[in-house]
């Protein structure tokens, strides 16, 4: 693969297990640079995991983890300057003052961007003589994210950035990362569980699930797929009405809604010759088609038309 073509991350069959329980089994995923990609998992589904392999915090139990070309377990310190990563839970010298935490970060990194670093400071109005110790968890996770920026990384890998942060600093530093995204090499990686942001940020989404990624592609994408259906015949449907393929299915008398996660007209038109039916189409939001996937217990969503993923 040359340098054109290497994708800035990729995980090729990873898998990772804890003991017996195993959180990534043959997980593929690839980010082209200059991609910035949401990844969407539940509660415990390995996000972090997932994070903590590729940037070889964790060792994996097979498969390939790397970064720009690098085996993600052995990264060289050239490889590493170029990531900035900001934990979950930002760990960080206690009893330094915040300024004092900044510049020794700082002297790790040869290009580190001072004026970025002060205005980032001023508008997320970091307490730079405060301890670290007793920031409140937001402040700490500004930090952690003023920190991960200041030597401005080509690839930038967040595990829920602004969980702790209130909604203007969130607001912030949502139009920091689009600010910084605009650069058409940087490549981006974060979870959350706040769906809007992903909305507004990613120009990918990756839904994991079951150990492996279940969607990888762009958003408009995936809303081409799922949609929900409002089917309405002219008398009483069965209790056992069912839409091939779907997600789920309510029944109510002449009234079938239905959310499907492979979308096609035709469908639409057998429906409507098969019950006489009025079918409507609607659109879902991020939040509604990632409440449908993970409250199915199956089917999935197929992979065979994944165009918008870097595989
Ligand atoms: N060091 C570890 N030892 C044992 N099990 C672990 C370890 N780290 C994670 N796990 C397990 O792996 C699974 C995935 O955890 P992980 O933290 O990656 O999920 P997550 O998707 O990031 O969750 P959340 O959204 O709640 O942050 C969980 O069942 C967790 O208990």
């Amino acid at each position: 693969m040359n340098q054109l073509s290497q994708p800035a991350v990729l995980a090729d069959g990873l898998c990772k297990s804890f003991a017996a329980k195993q959180v990534l089994s043959n997980l593929d995923l690839a980010l082209a640079p200059g991609t910035v990609l949401g990844l969407l998992g539940a509660n415990g589904s390995g996000k972090t995991t997932l994070i903590k392999c590729l940037l070889g915090l964790f060792r994996t139990s097979g498969g390939r983890a790397q970064i720009f070309g690098e085996d993600a377990w052995n990264l060289s310190a050239t490889t590493k300057e170029r990531i900035g990563y900001v934990p979950q839970e930002v760990a960080t010298y206690p009893w330094m003052r915040v300024r004092h935490v900044i510049d020794y970060t700082a002297a790790f990194y040869p290009r580190w961007n001072r004026e970025l670093v002060a205005d980032l400071c001023r508008r997320w109005r970091l307490p730079l003589d405060e301890r670290s110790g007793s920031l409140s968890v937001g402040q700490l996770q500004t930090l952690g994210i003023v920190l991960a920026l200041g030597h401005e990384p080509e690839l930038l890998i967040l595990d829920e950035p602004v969980a702790s942060l209130d909604p203007g600093a969130r607001r912030e530093f949502l139009r920091t990362l689009i600010d910084l995204v605009e650069h058409p090499d940087r490549t981006v990686l974060f979870s959350t569980h706040i769906t809007s942001d992903l909305e507004r940020v990613a120009s990918q989404i990756a839904l994991l699930r079951d150990g492996q990624i279940e969607f990888c592609g762009e958003l408009d994408l995936l809303k081409d797929r799922v949609k929900r259906l409002r089917i309405l015949a002219p008398d009483a449907l069965p209790a056992s009405f069912a839409v091939a393929g779907a997600l789920s299915c309510q029944v109510d008398g002449k009234l079938a809604v239905a959310t499907v996660a492979d979308f096609s007209p035709q469908e639409i038109d057998e429906l409507r010759q098969t019950w006489n039916a009025d079918v409507t189409v609607s659109d879902l939001n991020l939040e509604e088609i990632f409440v449908e996937l993970h409250d199915s217990e199956s089917p999935k969503l197929s992979q065979g038309e994944l165009t918008g993923a870097v595989r």
